[in-house]
């Protein structure tokens, strides 16, 4: 079953709120990895809505189990991630007015600029993942630019109601684990899942680590980080708690 990758952005949503200093994405990321957190992923957005550089830096120093940086293929985020060194990265598209993220990067329209980017952090010894909707032509390009991971964008398969369409995007993001896996690159999966529709995505063959966040937080915003946690392992692996 794949490993778990919490996002803590949304502490960091709630202490920008005040733009004071709690509570500490770095002190959550303690928490969550004695929870049981197979990795931290921290999305570090251009106009810092919530993750700031500092909280990156810290937590480059204090996380145990792996660090994830999301960021947006930008000269900007390249710069930091190279000074940084995350154990791994994933690029994602990123728009100043959207919520949250929309949809799969275009690594097909991203062509030799993008090509660069991910070579030029391979070559520097950081691993990287492209966020990508379940599109086979999006799986061949990111195999094309030699990215080591990709993951899938399953927020059409969360917001999916219905339960012969769920059954539709499953189908999709089995396929393109599939897909990917022949081709030689690494899967996770991440945005929208929830202790409710995780399982099914987890139970996908060849599905190394699920990327989860806002439903962690928002579960944790009443149980606490470390229960929240440890429930989400073990909705991963339908077991009981
Ligand atoms: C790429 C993705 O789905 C999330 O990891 C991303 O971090 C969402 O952005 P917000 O955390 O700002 O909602
Ligand atoms: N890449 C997905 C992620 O890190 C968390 O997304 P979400 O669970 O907050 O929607």
């Amino acid at each position: 079953m794949p490993t778990l990758g919490v996002n803590i952005d949304h502490i960091a949503t709630i202490r920008q709120a005040r733009k004071t200093v709690e509570p500490d994405p770095v002190a959550a990321a303690v928490l969550a990895e004695l929870g049981g957190a197979d990795g931290i992923t921290v999305h570090l957005r251009e106009d810092r809505r919530h993750i700031q550089d500092r909280d990156v830096r810290l937590l480059r120093q204090t996380v145990r189990t792996h660090l994830n940086l999301e960021m947006a293929a930008t000269e900007e985020m390249v710069a930091i991630a190279l000074e940084i060194q995350p154990d791994y990265i994933t690029l994602v598209p990123e728009r100043r007015e959207e919520v949250t993220t929309e949809g799969g990067l275009d690594i097909i329209a991203g062509g030799d600029r993008l090509a660069n980017v991910v070579q030029t952090l391979q070559n520097a010894g950081i691993p990287v993942s492209l966020f990508i909707d379940p599109n086979p032509g999006q799986i061949q390009a990111s195999a094309d630019i030699k990215a080591k991971f990709i993951e899938l964008h399953t927020g059409t398969y969360a917001e999916a109601h219905q339960e012969n369409e769920q059954r539709d995007q499953l189908h999709l993001l089995t396929q393109g684990c599939e897909q990917a896996r022949t081709l030689g690159l690494r899967v996770n999966a991440g945005h929208g899942l929830t202790y409710w529709n995780v399982y099914p995505v987890a139970c996908i063959p060849g599905m190394e680590e699920l990327n989860i966040g806002h439903t962690i937080i928002s579960r944790a915003a009443l149980v606490g980080l470390e229960r929240a946690v440890r429930e989400m392992k073990h909705a991963i692996l339908g077991t009981t708690p």
